[in-house]
């Protein structure tokens, strides 16, 4: 069936004469109009001539590589989008042609339902189902054009690091590459992969994010690909999983670090072939989904570990962009905190929206933030809800200066060593009245600090600062802390 695609226009290159044919073949009859090369060199005289909305090219050529023609692309500045198709196994080559700008790739041999359909998502013609080989022509795109800044707007700062971030995101936004997002707890990983998803052409499907760490081990396949009604006990129904709900769209793995040996074979397995198989279902399904991952981890030390597989970090990490700690763009601080006090104050319907004094600023800006912006966020929560008044004060953030001093010397201790001095150096220069007050104030924000950063997780709050679970709990009775505090 013939369907007309007005004004998309692909270069097709490759050299052997027979793909030539059958990719024109399978691309006429999807209506787009089309052009083919057989080289390096006449792909270029081709684009020389004019523009295309997307080129195909395969990887080896005889006068060159596919890279040759990304990388002439990339030069000139053009709009065109790039499809490349590697040879079987070749997953060096993907990762490269994917770093190197290409929107996408293809694996060898190329089977033609994924290629219209990848070249349909290229084009923001895909549907968030893959239509079938007899379906009706793909809608039309309902993508915007142009990225909505909007989503960018969302991350605050202006810092260096947070403007090279949203420049990344602008950029990696045009293609199907797998993104791996790298930082602390509450850096705003997530808010990073959603604006990568609202820049996309995938911004009218839907964005799932999923916290690998949260599902218990034994839901995890069901959860991810769904399952069959009287797949297993309770499954009274056929139910979706987070591959199909995500079809389209962007699929969010966060706490990718966290997902066990046996579902990370199985993750790998879905990326790879594009398709899943629900529990209990006979036959696999396509799905057309883009993958973000998150982790605080270093990754690379858990693969060389052994508990991560080296293929799908890999996989994962094609594009990596680093979400820096807040500590480390802390002339952040002020736009954050005045786009974060803007949306408390709306939400609590306070009005007009607080500011912070001079003082409040100059503490904040000495303190560590372990928890990033979350903890930001946290801080002033309760400091709004202490001042009760138009300015916020240094008084009302509730930072103990025994912090603002640790973090000081931190700072300091990271870039000299301590020549000889001992612990009791570190202690605040006055001595408090009484020692035993003054350590449970201590131990209260310290492990205050360690919920905020793991999101009230006792059992990884309490690893994080050396203790059990059992010892959490004890300190936190003890201390009189509740879970949800803050
Ligand atoms: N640059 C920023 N501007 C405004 N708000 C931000 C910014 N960065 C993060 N936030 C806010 O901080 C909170 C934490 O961000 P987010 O959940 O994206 O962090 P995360 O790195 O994904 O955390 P975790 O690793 O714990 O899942 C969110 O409420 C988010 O909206």
């Amino acid at each position: 069936m013939s369907s007309t695609a007005p004004g998309l226009s692909l270069l097709v290159v490759d050299d052997e004469p027979d793909l030539r044919t059958l990719y024109e073949l399978t691309l006429l009859r999807e209506g787009y109009e089309l052009e083919t090369a057989g080289s390096v060199g006449e792909a270029l005289e081709h684009l020389a001539r004019r523009r295309y909305s997307a080129v195909i090219t395969d990887m080896r050529l005889p006068d060159g590589s596919g890279l040759d023609i990304l990388n002439w692309l990339d030069g000139q500045g053009r709009p065109e989008k790039a499809l490349v198709i590697t040879a079987f196994g070749s997953a060096e080559g993907a990762v490269e042609a994917l770093k190197a700008g290409a929107y996408d790739y293809l694996t060898k041999p190329v089977d033609l339902r994924q290629f219209r359909l990848v070249v349909a998502t290229a084009l923001g013609r895909a549907s968030a189902a893959p239509p079938a080989a007899t379906a009706a022509p793909p809608k039309p795109s309902t993508a915007p054009k142009a990225a909505p800044p909007a989503a960018l707007e969302r991350l605050a700062g202006q810092s260096q690091a947070m403007q090279q971030v949203r420049a990344l995101i602008e950029k990696v936004a045009r293609s199907m590459a797998p993104v791996l997002l790298q930082g602390e707890s509450g850096t705003g990983k997530e808010l990073v992969a959603r604006a990568i998803h609202d820049c996309s052409v995938r911004l009218r499907h839907r964005f799932v994010a999923v916290n690998c760490g949260a599902i218990p081990e034994q839901l995890l396949e069901a959860e991810f690909f769904g399952y069959r009604k009287g797949a297993f006990t309770g499954a009274a129904e056929d139910r979706e999983g987070f591959f199909q709900a995500a079809d389209g769209g962007t699929l969010f793995l966060d706490e990718i670090g966290d997902l066990p040996l046996a579902m990370q074979s199985k993750l790998l397995r879905a990326i790879q072939e594009r398709a899943v198989r629900p529990v209990g279902a006979v036959t696999e399904a396509t799905v057309n989904v883009r993958i973000v991952s998150a982790t605080h981890k270093d990754l690379g030390a858990e693969v060389a570990a052994g508990r991560f597989r080296q293929d799908l970090f890999y996989r994962l990490n094609v594009i990596q962009i680093r979400v820096p700690p807040l500590r480390e763009r802390i002339e952040d601080v002020p736009l954050i905190a005045e786009r974060v006090l803007t949306r408390i104050a709306g939400d609590a319907g306070v009005s007009p929206v607080p500011r912070l004094t001079p003082a409040a600023l100059s503490q904040l800006a000495r303190y560590a933030f372990p928890g990033n912006v979350r903890e930001l966020e946290n801080l002033l929560h309760r400091a709004l809800a202490l001042s009760g008044g138009e300015l916020i004060d240094d008084g009302d953030l509730g930072l103990p200066e025994s912090l603002l001093d640790d973090s000081q010397l931190g700072a300091l201790d990271a870039l000299e060593p301590a020549p000889s001095g001992s612990a009791a150096d570190a202690a605040p220069a006055e001595l408090p009245r009484d020692l035993a007050v003054y350590l449970d104030e201590v131990e209260r924000s310290i492990l205050l600090r360690a919920l905020e950063a793991h999101r009230f997780n006792r059992t990884a709050a309490g690893a994080s600062l050396g203790l059990s679970l059992r010892q959490m709990r004890y300190r936190m009775a003890r201390l009189n802390i509740g879970v949800g505090e803050g």
